[in-house]
């Protein structure tokens, strides 16, 4: 690669820099600037009813500084500015913000695009570095330092001639291409701006230090920030700001960094939309912060109505694995995610159940999941689905959560072989309606099967021992199996050895189903591992009654190692064949 080509980017000497101690304990101010910086870098730009739709959103969401757009870009930009101020669309505590370039005629109309405003701020900015100077302006630091003057000094008298009093008028400069500038020449046309304009007590002026082109590491920009805002005079009447780009994919720790170093505001798109690689993605710097503990102040709590209206506005999709909005970003497809995730959900619910409290309001410990999906008005639903990756855990989630069966651990470690052998063998993901068809067939098909070994034909509890008696039809021959014991385990235990073929219940578990896709309220599942001719298989039965899902169990076992390995004699095979078309384990 030709590295020659390019050059390192400069360091910023201060070593004794403090931003590295400093944390960010508020949310700083935000401005969206979607409907500028973002749709001037769209294939298509916005039309006004998507404006509309973004501006409405941003408000929504609590942004308070909204950069509305470039009036004197075009018709569409200045009707836009008209239409939200003519339809009194901007709430009380909103203040829109226009950009101009500092050239008379673009500043007169951008000044007029904002009469009968509320609270507006014009932005203007010229490009300071030195190539923009040498190559764009033509000029010497001077002449580009009095671009800067001129055009502060014009912006006054036009919102003075323009708006007078009806407006509560605002300032920003940014002196563009910041990173790429000088830091003393910076700070000279940053001072020369604020000597027109006077900031002081209740008369704010934005200083807006962009890293128009992302080229440093985010350390460097913290530097650059932190000596800014050392330097500047009348300190106190300057609202930092910082504007990063994501050149480099870390516009968003620059933003962070800005922060820690001084900067009292950051200007940034939904989702990271923007010219190149984009601007920094204010939802992912909000969703940064509540993930530490910090309000943002934007309301996040539903992010997928967030990310579908700007992506109808820009025309542009959401990475799937887009920081806190992607499809897949609350999604574990591997085992040992899936396990822990599990476990750290129950440990939570078990937690809230023992007083804990709510699991909404409960301290967030999960992990691999940096925040609750729910706090975005995401569900647990997605959090683990299956493939060829996929472990027990999260099979037994997904059979749990979508179709409320809570297997015991070693039918889990059974039942996920069986799932992972259909990952493997498509090499797809196994849905979770596809997880319950698979444990359908495995487990209860036998049910439907044209012969299976062992039906039940009936049961009841016998007279004298309180003991239990069950009718079946093993191999076609009828059987009366009488057991007794503690409990129900127990009684089939003993009920079972009456079976023509060798059958031990080495275990059993039950609880009862509530309402979701393949249950229906008021009934159980019970699981039985037995040992059949000496293996070891589970079974599962689904029922209204607790006594007859119990012995369905065993026969789902019992019925499988019959079908499968023909290890018992089946008296119907020496009439009828194989039984070929028997459901498949
Ligand atoms: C980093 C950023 O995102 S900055 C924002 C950029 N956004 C946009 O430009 C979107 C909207 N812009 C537009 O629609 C158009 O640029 C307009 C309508 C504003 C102006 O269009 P035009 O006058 O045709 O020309 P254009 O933008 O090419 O202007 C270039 C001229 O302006 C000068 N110029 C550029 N930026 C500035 C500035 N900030 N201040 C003063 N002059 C400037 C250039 O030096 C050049 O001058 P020259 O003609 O003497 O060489
Ligand atoms: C106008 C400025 C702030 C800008 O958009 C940039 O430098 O990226």
């Amino acid at each position: 690669m030709p590295a020659h080509r390019y050059r390192p980017y400069q360091a910023v000497h201060l070593p004794d820099r403090t931003w590295p101690e400093n944390r960010i304990g508020k949310a700083p101010r935000w401005l969206s600037t979607d409907l500028r910086d973002g749709n001037q870098a769209l294939i298509e730009p916005m039309s006004p009813a998507l404006k509309r739709e973004m501006f409405d959103l941003l408000v929504r969401m609590g942004y308070k500084e909204i950069e509305v757009g470039f009036p004197a870009s075009g018709e569409t930009d200045f009707d836009f500015v008209r239409s939200i101020i003519e339809g009194d669309a901007i709430p009380e505590d909103v203040t829109i913000s226009v950009l101009t370039q500092a050239r008379e005629e673009l500043i007169e109309r951008t000044v007029t695009s904002l009469r009968g405003a509320p609270r507006a701020t014009v932005h203007l900015y010229n490009a300071t570095a030195p190539l923009f100077r040498r190559v764009v302006f033509r000029g010497s630091r001077e002449q580009v330092r009095q671009i800067a003057v001129d055009g502060t000094r014009m912006v006054m008298e036009y919102a003075e001639k323009i708006l007078g009093d009806d407006t509560v008028f605002g300032y920003q400069y940014s002196p563009e291409i910041f990173t790429e500038t000088e830091l003393d020449f910076a700070l000279e046309v940053c001072e020369a701006v604020m000597d027109v304009w006077q900031p002081g007590e209740g008369r704010e002026i934005i200083l807006n230090l962009p890293a128009t082109v992302e080229r440093s590491t985010p350390s460097t920009y913290a530097d650059r920030m932190e000596w800014m805002s050392r330097s500047l005079s009348r300190r106190e009447h300057v609202c930092l700001s910082v504007h990063p780009h994501n050149d480099r994919g870390t516009a968003v720790a620059a933003a962070e960094l800005g922060v820690m170093a001084g900067a009292d505001r950051v200007e940034g798109c939904l989702f990271g939309q923007g010219e190149r690689t984009g601007n920094v993605d204010l939802v992912t710097l909000g969703l940064n912060l509540l993930s530490q503990g910090v309000d943002p102040q934007i309301d996040f709590s539903r992010i997928d109505e967030i990310r579908r209206t700007a992506e109808r506005c820009n025309r542009m999709e959401v990475h799937p694995r887009h920081p806190y909005a992607g499809d897949l970003v609350y999604t574990a497809f591997s085992g040992s995610h899936q396990d822990a995730i599990k476990k750290g959900l129950e440990a939570l619910e078990a937690k809230a159940a023992a007083g804990g409290g709510q699991v909404e309001d409960m301290e967030w410990e999960v992990p691999y999941l940096p925040i609750d999906p729910r706090d975005v008005g995401r569900t647990y639903q997605a959090v683990i689905r299956i493939n060829s990756q996929s472990g027990k855990g999260g099979i037994a989630y997904v059979l749990k959560r979508h179709h409320d069966l809570d297997l015991p651990r070693r039918m889990q470690i059974e039942f996920s072989q069986i799932v992972q052998g259909r990952a493997d063998a498509e090499g797809h993901e196994v849905t979770p309606d596809q997880v319950w068809r698979l444990f359908s067939e495995t487990y209860l098909a036998w049910r439907q099967a044209p012969r299976p070994y062992l039906t039940v034909v009936g049961h009841k509890a016998s007279d004298d021992a309180g003991g239990l008696v069950v009718e079946v039809s093993a191999g076609g021959v009828p059987v009366t199996l009488t057991g007794s014991g503690a409990d129900l385990f127990e009684a089939l235990g003993a009920a079972v050895r009456g079976l023509p073929v060798d059958v031990q219940v080495l275990d059993m578990a039950s609880h009862p189903l509530g309402e979701g896709p393949g249950t229906a309220g008021g009934r159980v599942a019970v699981y039985a591992e037995c040992a059949v001719a000496g293996k070891v298989l589970w079974g599962a039965g689904i029922g209204a009654d607790p006594v007859l899902a119990a012995v369905e169990a065993v026969a789902s076992a019992v019925n499988d190692r019959t079908v499968n390995d023909r290890t018992v004699n089946d008296p119907r095979d020496q009439e009828a064949g194989p039984a070929s078309d028997d459901p498949p384990r």
